[in-house]
Formats: structure tokens, sequence, C-alpha cells
């Protein structure tokens, strides 16, 4: 039969079968290779998989996988030198932000924006919290949600607490498999508390089957919310995933520099201090924000200091 991968620990594997909606542990058979990727879990949250019931205790093994769309990794925290596959085919990703208590940096918000452009996963942000907003963190909400939108990014305000724009955030779910990140404090586990029907009897189904002892929290979870509709929740996962980018690269993650790369002088511009540079002309010009360009600058430098 076959099913989708709801957690993967790299020891163990939990598959929803689409036979009989049935949680399955599984172990592999035989060697699954990732393509010039060294990783500690071969099989990842929403892989479409081919499995053999075992007949007892709900155990299976896993024989088969489906092609990934796309993949997000990260390092892996328990084998060196390793990336762990945090999800795969993801239809989008949420970065569920705040602008007060706590402030997400631009600097953040950024990076999550920069590593869904290179995984070409469409990001979308969440400002949660806007029951707590007086006039004036509202006017700079419409600021932010303005410099983003601009550039292409869908935003959406809402309150978990006041249940505001929850509706419109439901509707954005609605038939795709939606990943849900952000940093600590920003009310992700009460926003996903409130989306996902049933979610802590969900949550003890799938905690079930852990080991005892063994902490799981830093892996992916998939939740069903509805008919053809999944949330992925990455609990103790702060960033969307690592990309290896090369110097060159950044500025064409950042769709508002993308757009004029082809019009500065030197072709291997990186638009610091280059005379006829196209960015550095749009940022003094105000059509490039200047916290993106700063966030720019940082991952720039970040990339100098690996090298
Ligand atoms: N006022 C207000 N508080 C909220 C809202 N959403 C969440 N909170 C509160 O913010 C705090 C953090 O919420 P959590 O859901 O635990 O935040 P999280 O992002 O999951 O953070 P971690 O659990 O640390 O990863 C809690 O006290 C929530 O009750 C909201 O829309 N408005
Ligand atoms: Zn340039």
């Amino acid at each position: 039969m076959t099913g989708t991968v709801v957690k993967s620990t790299g020891s163990w594997y939990l598959v929803r079968s689409h036979t009989n909606g049935q949680l399955y542990k599984c172990r592999l058979r035989g060697k699954f290779k990732n393509k010039g990727l060294k990783v500690s879990n071969p099989i990842a949250v929403g892989d479409e998989v081919t499995m053999e019931d075992e007949g007892e205790m709900h155990q299976g093994v896993i024989t088969q996988i489906a092609p990934r769309r796309n993949y997000i990794i990260r390092r892996s925290t328990h084998k060196a030198h390793h990336a762990h596959i945090v999800a795969s085919n993801l239809d989008q990703a949420f970065l569920v932000v705040t602008l007060v208590s706590p402030r997400t940096s631009f600097g953040f918000i950024d990076r999550f924006l920069v590593t869904a452009e290179a995984y070409d996963i469409p990001a979308t942000l969440i400002f949660n919290k806007i029951d707590l907003y007086d006039q004036e963190a509202l006017n700079y909400l419409s600021q932010v949600v303005q410099l983003y939108g601009q550039i292409g990014y869908a935003c959406f305000t809402c309150s978990a607490h006041t249940g505001e724009g929850l509706p419109q955030v439901r509707e954005l779910l609605t038939g795709n498999v939606t990943l849900f990140s952000g940093h600590s404090g920003v009310g992700k586990s009460t926003l996903v508390n409130t989306l996902v029907p049933d979610l802590e009897l969900k949550t003890s189904e799938i905690s079930a089957f852990s080991d005892k002892g063994v902490h799981t929290t830093t892996f992916a979870e998939m939740f069903e919310v509805g008919p053809d509709t999944y949330l992925i929740d990455t609990p103790g996962i702060k960033e969307l995933g690592v990309v290896e980018m090369k110097r060159e690269e950044i500025g064409h993650f950042f769709p508002e520099m993308r757009e004029r790369l082809n019009q500065c002088r030197f072709h291997n511009c990186l638009h610091v201090n280059e005379p006829g540079c196209a960015v550095q002309a749009a940022v003094k010009q105000g059509k490039i924000a200047l916290p993106r360009y700063e966030s720019y600058l940082s991952l720039l430098h970040e990339e100098d200091s690996h090298r």
C-alpha cells in the first residue's frame, strides 16, 4: 500500500496509509540514496512512499519512495556533517511573525524568504497578535505589509486569540501542504492549535509511537486540516532550512534585486560598492527598501566569513 510520511526521526518513520488512514511505524528496506547529499533521514515528512504492512502492532516497511517535488534541509542535530530533510513536497511555507511582543527582526524574515526563494517554495508572512497592536504599531504594521507586499509576498494579519483574520488563513491552507515556521513566542503553536481540528488527539496519536525518553520535538510533524489539506508544524526548528549559497547567487533570491541584476555594469557585481550598480541606484532612489538591502549585505558578509 501507499502512504504519506507524517514524521521522520531517521531511525523510524511514521506513515499514514492511503488505504485505511491508519498510522504505521516503519523502517526501511534497502538503500535510499539522496543524490549528492549525506542525510540522517533518507525519508522525510511529506514523502509519498510504498510500504508493506508487517502484520503486527501497526509496523511496516518502506520499500519505495516517489520522486520529490521539492524538499527543505537543515543541519542534523544528532549526526555530524549530515543534513536532516525537514519536509518534502510542499506547496507553500508560512512564517508567523509579530511586530510586538516579541518583535521579529527584518533579518529573520528576510533569511526565511531567501531560503524559500532558494527552494522555490512560495512564502507567505502571517502577522499574528494584532489584538495587541496600538495605533502606532498598526501604522508600522501597514508599512511593513506594504514593503513585503510590493516585493510580491502575500501578507496576512490575524490574532490567534480573538480569531480575527483566521478564516482567511484557513482559506489559504485549503488544498495545500503548508509548512509553518516562526521563532519562539510568536504564537505559532497557538495558531496551529486553532487551525488543526483535534490537534491534541492527533499529537498524542503520533507521540504514542515515540520511543520512551527520546525527545523528538525537533522533528517536523504533518497534520490533516481537512480534505487534501495538510499542515506541517516544525516545533523547535527556528529556521526554514539551510541553503549553501554562492555570494553571486544571493541577489537572485531577493525578487526586487533579481529583476535589476542584468542592469549592473559588471556581470559579477555583488552590489556593494561597484560603479554602475543598478541595485545600489535603486536603493538610493528608494525603489529597494533599505532594510532589505541591509539583509542582503549581512547574508553576503556571512558567506564571506565562511570562506
Ligand atoms: N495577545 C495575543 N497573544 C497570543 C496570540 N497568539 C499567541 N499568543 C500568546 O503568545 C504566547 C506564545 O504563544 P505560543 O503559541 O506558545 O508561541 P510559539 O510561537 O509556539 O512559541 P514556542 O512555543 O516558544 O515555539 C502565549 O502566551 C500565547 O498565549 C495572539 O494572537 N494574541
Ligand atoms: Zn550591482
